[in-house]
């Protein structure tokens, strides 16, 4: 029996380009959803084996859909993260010119990256959110209410519109992250080469709490990758964290940096330590080696079952 794949669909999105990249997904059903919860109840229910997902935008920053998502959903794990180039069109049915578009189809996050061109040359269009990018597209021969549309440049090959603009991101380099989350609690091996990534809540609201939290990782040598706030939505002002760590769960410094966040805030969520998608070893001073951790526990149980404490240059 195959194993099923969750990704934001229909076909031609840029999240099935991202499954495309994991090999063991490879000969597998693939299951086209509309919107990440879906995604994430596929795999908490156990139809879907993983789910691909959008989590971080280079232009956009964190998908806040996910982000939230994430932390409302318990029991999942990040197993991989994927990048994908994004670039998108704007395309109409046959017929339409750039004149007569007055509102555009898009995703959010497609036209968060298009916004400086849609203000350039639509200076008065209006926006339509669609549930994906393909979607988007497909949306102008369901209803009438977009007159164009942003999606993936490939859409032409597979569908009856016309381009009317090439290439209306605003950044050439815009790339997108991909997370695979599943239930899994088998983790990925350390690869010297990871991330970890964690949703932290602060213990309340006092001078310092946010510097206390971050000093968990500077003082073991870890660097951030992302950081990003997200309201807890109970009361104005409370946020959760949503942070990527470099270096796995297994990495003492990383280890010792989770043991410090837990006697710190009341709610940890470890999403998981996982490859990073460019393979770059994680680089960090020698004093943060899991050798020295191991040497400093090794000295202070020395000390409490009564060895003499002898300085090693002695
Ligand atoms: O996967 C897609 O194509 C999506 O619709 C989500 C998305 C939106 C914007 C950039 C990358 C992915």
């Amino acid at each position: 029996m195959s194993d099923t794949y969750s990704y934001l669909g229909p076909s031609g999105t840029f999240t099935e380009a991202a499954l495309a990249q994991v090999p063991e997904a490879q000969g597998q059903e693939w299951r086209s959803v509309n919107n990440v919860g879906e995604a994430l109840d596929d795999v908490v229910s156990g139809r879907s084996v993983a789910a691909m997902i959008a989590i971080e935008n280079s232009i956009e920053g964190g998908v806040t859909a996910t982000l939230d998502a994430l932390a409302r959903t318990p029991g999942l794990r990040i197993v991989g993260e994927y990048l994908v180039r994004v670039s998108f069109v704007l395309v109409a049915r046959p017929g339409t010119t750039l004149e007569d578009v007055r509102v555009v189809g898009a995703h959010p996050v497609a036209y968060a990256q298009c916004r400086q061109w849609l203000d350039a040359n639509l200076p008065t269009h209006g926006h339509i959110p669609a549930t994906s990018n393909v979607a988007a597209a497909l949306d102008l021969f369901a209803t009438d209410h977009a007159d164009a549309a942003l999606a993936p440049p490939a859409i032409v090959r597979h569908h009856d519109l016309v381009v009317l603009a090439e290439d209306v991101t605003d950044n050439a380099n815009s790339v997108t992250r991909f997370v695979l989350v599943s239930r899994s609690t088998r983790m990925p091996e350390p690869t010297g080469a990871d991330k970890t990534s964690l949703i932290v809540e602060l213990p309340d609201d006092r001078p310092g709490a946010l510097l206390e939290m971050l000093e968990q990782f500077s003082t073991r040598g870890v660097n951030l990758s992302l950081l990003q706030s997200r309201p807890i939505g109970d009361a104005l002002g409370r946020y959760r964290f949503v942070v990527d760590a470099d270096g796995h769960v297994r990495d003492e410094r990383v280890a010792d940096a989770l043991l410090g966040l837990r006697r710190f805030s009341p709610r940890i969520t470890f999403l998981g330590s996982y490859p990073r998608a460019d393979r770059a070893p994680v680089e960090y001073v020698s004093r943060y080696d899991d050798g020295v951790f191991v040497e400093a526990r090794d000295w202070l149980r020395g000390l409490i079952s009564g060895e003499p404490d002898v300085p090693e240059s002695l």
